[in-house]
C-alpha cells in the first residue's frame, strides 16, 4: 500500500485542543432529507478518534453549490441532526461560519464536544481561497485536520488555505483513499483493468491517456464509447459524442495499440429512438448506430466480451456507468459488468457519483474493494494530478 507522506490526524497534539476538521458532507438531499449518508459515516472514525482523545472538534464543510450568501435549502442543518444520531452525542450547529455565533460556540466547547459551522459557501470567499477569510476561519481553532476527500481537488479557503495558519494534517477517510487508489495504480496485482463509461468524455479522456501507461486492458463502454465509435468511422447517429475529442480519441487507441494493451470498445448496441425509459429499443448487432437512434447500452456480445477480460483480472478500477442504467430497460449493462467485477475476486475501486450510486442500486456495493467518495477527486488523483486539499498538509 502507498502510505501517504503527510502528517495524519494521530500526529497531532489533539487533547484539549480546538481542531477545525474539513469533512465532506455534501450529500444528496431531497426535501430537506438525506437520501445517502455515505459520506457522513465516511467521516465517522476522524471524528470519533478526536472526541475519544478529548479534542474540542469544530467541524466543517460545504454542501451544494449556494450562489449567494445564505441559502436554507443548502444548510448544513440536517447534517448535524445526523450525526447527532450517528455519534450518539449532540452536535451543536452555529448559525454561521466565522460570524458570533461560530465564534460563540466554538469558545464554549468542552473536551470531547462536537460542532459544526454552516455552509463554508455561504461566503464566495471559501471557493476564492481568499486568505483573510482563511485566516478568520482558522482563527476558530487550533490545528486543522482534512478529511474530505471528495473535495480535495478543490483549493478552496477551508480545503486548502487554512492550512497556511495552523498545522494541518489528514484524517482516516483521506489516508483510505489514497491508500487504496494508490496502491492500486503504483503496484497493481496484474493484469490491471480499467473500465470507463458515463457520459463526461471531455473529463475523463485524460484519464485514459494517463491510464494507457499503467493498465493491461482498458474497456471504454458507456456514452464514452461513441466518441471513439466516430474516431473508426462508424456512424453513431444521435448517441452522445463530443466532436472535439475524436481526433484525441484516435489518438488513445493508436497509443494503446502502440504499447500493447487490450482497447475494448463494444461490439453491439442497445439503441433508442428517444432518451425516454419507453423509448422503442432495438439491438444493433454492430457499431453502425442507423440514423435517429441512439446507443444508451451496450449489447449481449460486448458483456460477454467485457465480462470475459474482467473475469482473469487482478485490479478492477471502474469509473462511469456502462449505459443508461437510470432507465431500467438500458441498465442490463452496467449490471452484468457489476456482477463480473463482484465476482471476480480482483482488487475493485469503484469512483463517481452515479457509477457508485449504480453500483448500490444495484446491490454490489458490499463486493467492492473499495467505493471512493469521491468523484472528480478520484479521477483527478487517477489522473496522476497532485490534489490542493492534501498537498497543503504537512509533510511527516
Ligand atoms: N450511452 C449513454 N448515453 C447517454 N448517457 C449515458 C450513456 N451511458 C451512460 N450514460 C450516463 O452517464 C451518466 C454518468 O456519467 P458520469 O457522470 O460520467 O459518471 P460518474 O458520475 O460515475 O463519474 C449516467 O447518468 C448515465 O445515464
Ligand atoms: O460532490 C462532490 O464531487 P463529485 O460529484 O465529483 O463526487 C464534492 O463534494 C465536490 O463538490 P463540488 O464539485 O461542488 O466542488
Amino acid at each position: 500500500m502507498t502510505s501517504l507522506n503527510k502528517k495524519s490526524v494521530e500526529d497531532l497534539p489533539v487533547s484539549g485542543k480546538r481542531v477545525l476538521v474539513r469533512c465532506d458532507f455534501n450529500v444528496p438531499l431531497k426535501d430537506g432529507v438525506i437520501t445517502n449518508d455515505k459520506r457522513i459515516v465516511a467521516a465517522l472514525p476522524t471524528i470519533k478518534y478526536l472526541i475519544d482523545k478529548g479534542a474540542r472538534v469544530i467541524l466543517c464543510s460545504h454542501l451544494g453549490r449556494p450562489k449567494e450568501g445564505f441559502e436554507p435549502e443548502f444548510s448544513l442543518a440536517p447534517v448535524a441532526k445526523r450525526l447527532s444520531e450517528l455519534l450518539g452525542k449532540e452536535v451543536a450547529m452555529s448559525k454561521d461560519v466565522i460570524g458570533e455565533d461560530a465564534k460563540a460556540k466554538a469558545a464554549a466547547l468542552k473536551d470531547g464536544d462536537v460542532m459544526l459551522l454552516e455552509n463554508v459557501r455561504y461566503h464566495k470567499e471559501e471557493k476564492k481561497n481568499d486568505p483573510a477569510f482563511a485566516k478568520e476561519l482558522a482563527s476558530l481553532a487550533e490545528l486543522y485536520v482534512n478529511d474530505a476527500f471528495g473535495a480535495a481537488h478543490r483549493a478552496h479557503a477551508s480545503t486548502a488555505g487554512v492550512a497556511d495558519y495552523l498545522p494541518a494534517a489528514c484524517g482516516y477517510l483521506i489516508q483510505k483513499e489514497i491508500n487504496f487508489m494508490g496502491g492500486a495504480l503504483e503496484d497493481p496485482k496484474r493484469p490491471l483493468v480499467a473500465i470507463l463509461g458515463g457520459a463526461k468524455v471531455s473529463d475523463k479522456i485524460g484519464v485514459i491517456e494517463n491510464l494507457i501507461n499503467k493498465v493491461d486492458t482498458l474497456i471504454v463502454g458507456g456514452g464514452m464509447a461513441y466518441t471513439f465509435f466516430k474516431a473508426q468511422g462508424h456512424t453513431i447517429g444521435t448517441s452522445i459524442c463530443e466532436d472535439d475529442k475524436v481526433e484525441l480519441a484516435r489518438e488513445m487507441m493508436k497509443k494503446a495499440e502502440e504499447k500493447g494493451v487490450k482497447f475494448l470498445l463494444p461490439v453491439d448496441n442497445m439503441v433508442g429512438n428517444e432518451f425516454k425509459e419507453d423509448c422503442e429499443r432495438k439491438l444493433v448487432e454492430s457499431d453502425d448506430i442507423p440514423d435517429g437512434w441512439m446507443g444508451m447500452d451496450i449489447g449481449p456480445k460486448s458483456i460477454a466480451l467485457f465480462c470475459e477480460a474482467i473475469k482473469g483480472a487482478g485490479t478492477v478500477i471502474w469509473n462511469g456507468p456502462m449505459g443508461v442504467f437510470e432507465f431500467k430497460p438500458f441498465a442490463e449493462g452496467t449490471l452484468e459488468i457489476a456482477k463480473a467485477v463482484a465476482d471476480s475476486g480482483a482488487i475493485s475501486i469503484i469512483g463517481g457519483g452515479d457509477s457508485v450510486a449504480a453500483v448500490t442500486k444495484l446491490g454490489f456495493a458490499d463486493k467492492m474493494s473499495h467505493i471512493s467518495t469521491g468523484g472528480g477527486a478520484s479521477l483527478e488523483f487517477l489522473e496522476g494530478k497532485e490534489l490542493p486539499g492534501i498537498a497543503c498538509l504537512n509533510d511527516k
